[in-house]
């Protein structure tokens, strides 16, 4: 039985007509249903089943081998730095990890910066040479600079439509996301015959992740 964890959410919603696409076998009723275990069956690869979990947590059903397979965005794989094999560059669900903060902010005037990403944050920071305090905070994160509680924010921009409709606008861009393929270590070697089809049509139906971290 093949075990994969899908990112819910933007990733899976932007992955799964990839996954199709590739004939995978997928469930019927993943967005229609509160169930978080979705059986599916191939008749060449026979059982599998998908687990939808919030996307932090993919990394470690990966790391720990509940899970064979993950489906997360980059941005978490920087962030987490688990311990799995990153196989393939979906290109879906694609957005950049962004500085961003109000049209006159100056570099050398930022003192304190909100994130779900603090050590992204900080390593971004150490590399310019500024010495920055991090507010972690789990969401809304342009709110934190206009309403003044950060001089900045370090977070995803997509289209922009948030940033814009809050006065924000991108300081620097810093790193490009999209969706990824992740496998256990171990799953990766003992599994290698039954996980070969599936990689193999992914990765002809995935096109142009090049360039793309
Ligand atoms: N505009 C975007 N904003 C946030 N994430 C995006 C965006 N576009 C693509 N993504 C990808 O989708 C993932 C987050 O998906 P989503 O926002 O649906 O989850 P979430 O439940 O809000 O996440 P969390 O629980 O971590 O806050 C990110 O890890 C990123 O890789
Ligand atoms: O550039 P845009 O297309 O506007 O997308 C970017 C916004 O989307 C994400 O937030 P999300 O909707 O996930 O809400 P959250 O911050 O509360 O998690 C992200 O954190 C930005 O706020």
């Amino acid at each position: 039985m093949l075990t994969i964890a899908l990112a819910k959410g933007r990733t899976a919603e932007d992955t799964l007509p990839l996954l199709e696409q590739s004939g995978w076998p997928l469930a019927e009723n993943f967005f229609t249903s509160r169930a978080l275990v979705f059986p599916a069956h191939s008749p060449i690869l026979g059982e599998l089943q998908y687990l939808l979990a919030k996307p932090m947590d993919v990394p470690t059903y990966v790391q720990y081998g509940v899970a064979d397979l993950g489906i997360v965005g980059k941005d978490i794989l920087l962030e987490q730095q688990s311990d799995v094999y990153e196989l393939i560059n979906l290109g879906t669900a694609r957005c950049t990890l962004c500085l961003a903060g109000k049209p006159e902010t100056k570099m050398n005037q930022i003192r304190r910066v909100a994130t779900k990403y603090p050590r992204l944050a900080e390593a971004y920071f150490r590399s310019e040479g500024l010495s920055v305090e991090l507010v972690e905070l789990g969401g809304s994160i342009e709110l934190a600079a206009v309403i003044g509680l950060a001089d900045a924010i370090f977070d995803l921009v997509q289209t922009g439509a948030t940033l814009a409709a809050n006065g924000l606008q991108v300081l620097h861009e810093c790193h490009k996301i999209s969706a990824r393929l992740i496998a256990n270590r171990s799953s990766f070697r003992l599994k290698q015959d039954k996980l070969e089809p599936l990689l193999v049509a992914l990765q002809k139906a995935t096109t142009d992740g090049e360039g793309w971290i």
